[in-house]
């Protein structure tokens, strides 16, 4: 008989957790705790998505985040779930939302982590049931345990990430993370409640042929970066663009590709946020055998100064990231 029909493979995300914290000699279970936490506040957030048409959570909440963006209502909820997820786990001091314009305290001073996170990413696509997602970043603290937490705790290299990833609200529910070992992957199985490792020790392809860019800004991007667009099309490469960052990401990571988004007009410093879109979604490549970059240097080399500071972000297969980069110093020099 054959059960690879039959049996859902692979282990549970809990399982997972618990066997990959022997790979860390000095683990008090923190970690694993707050990486449980996080998936647990995924899988009431993925109901909330999965409710999303309904009158009670479409739509505007009438109110702007520091951004200056409008917010949605599942913008708000998710990031409710997940500060309140992340509160009662006990295992995080303080909190940096794109919902939030300052550092929260948790009040979990004897907490040992920071976490940096997307509640909800993709919103302008929330109302139009395209995918979504979450993506988040871990952080040891620098001040001493037991000590209020203060900004210096946030404002932390890319590099110095202990973990990060992102839960995909798609066709199917995904999520995925780095702890500094690789990339899996875990399937959220409904029927059973529970994430299922479905891609383990994800690698990215060298060279992929998708492009993920907003090209209607072409005009305002740089002429180095309008230069890679055209030979892209001149490669006859495809045009792959969701409007979700982590849905874009998440195709190219498994199918080889990269995702532009340049510094425009309108956002001179580039669109996408450092602390909670950037750097885990760069962790992640790096684990993953791909690069990236700001068209200046690697993203987790950049010294953030402000909680919702931006950058330009180039990211993916290394070949097509490194050809941006030297078009772009190129046009610096
Ligand atoms: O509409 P644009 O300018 O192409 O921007 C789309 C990008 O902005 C984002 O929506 C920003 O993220 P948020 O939805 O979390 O604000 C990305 O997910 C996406 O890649
Ligand atoms: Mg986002
Ligand atoms: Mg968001």
């Amino acid at each position: 008989m054959n059960d690879q029909l039959a049996l859902p493979v692979g282990i549970t995300l809990d399982r997972f957790i618990m066997r990959n914290e022997a790979d860390f000699p000095f683990a008090t279970g923190e970690l694993s705790q707050l990486l449980r936490d996080i998936a647990l506040a995924g899988k009431i957030v993925n109901r909330d998505i999965n409710r999303g048409g309904l009158a009670d959570i479409s739509g505007q909440f009438g109110s702007q985040n520091i951004q200056g963006e409008q917010q949605m209502k599942l913008d708000v909820i998710a990031n409710i779930r997940f500060i309140r997820a992340l509160k009662n786990g006990g295992e995080v001091c303080a909190i940096i939302s794109e919902e939030d314009p300052e550092l929260l305290a948790t009040g979990n001073n004897k907490a040992k982590y920071v976490v940096a996170i997307d509640p909800l990413d993709g919103s302008s696509n929330i109302d139009s049931n395209v995918s979504v997602g979450t993506i988040f970043s871990i952080y040891r603290r620098l001040t001493p345990m037991g000590t209020e937490p203060n900004i210096n705790d946030a404002l932390q290299k890319g590099r110095m990430q202990v973990a990060a990833g992102y839960i995909l609200y798609g066709s199917s529910t995904m999520l995925v993370y780095t702890t500094g070992r690789g990339v899996n992957g875990f399937t959220y199985d409904y029927s059973l409640g529970e994430f299922f490792l479905s891609h383990p020790q994800v690698k990215t392809a060298a060279m992929g042929d998708t492009y993920s860019c907003n090209e209607g800004n072409m005009d305002d991007f740089p002429a180095s970066i309008q230069q890679y667009l055209h030979k892209c099309k001149g490669q006859r490469l495809t045009g792959r663009y969701i409007g979700s960052l982590v849905a874009d990401f998440h195709r190219n990571l498994l199918k080889g590709g990269v995702y532009l988004y340049p510094s425009t007009t309108k956002n001179p410093t580039g669109k996408l946020r450092l602390l909670y879109e950037c750097f885990p979604l760069a962790f992640i490549i790096e684990q993953a055998g791909g690069i990236a970059c700001d068209g200046k240097g690697r993203i987790l080399d950049i010294m953030p100064s402000s909680l919702h500071q931006r950058s330009p972000l180039y990211i993916g297969s290394t070949k097509m990231v490194e050809d941006i980069y030297s078009l772009c110093f190129a046009d610096a020099s």
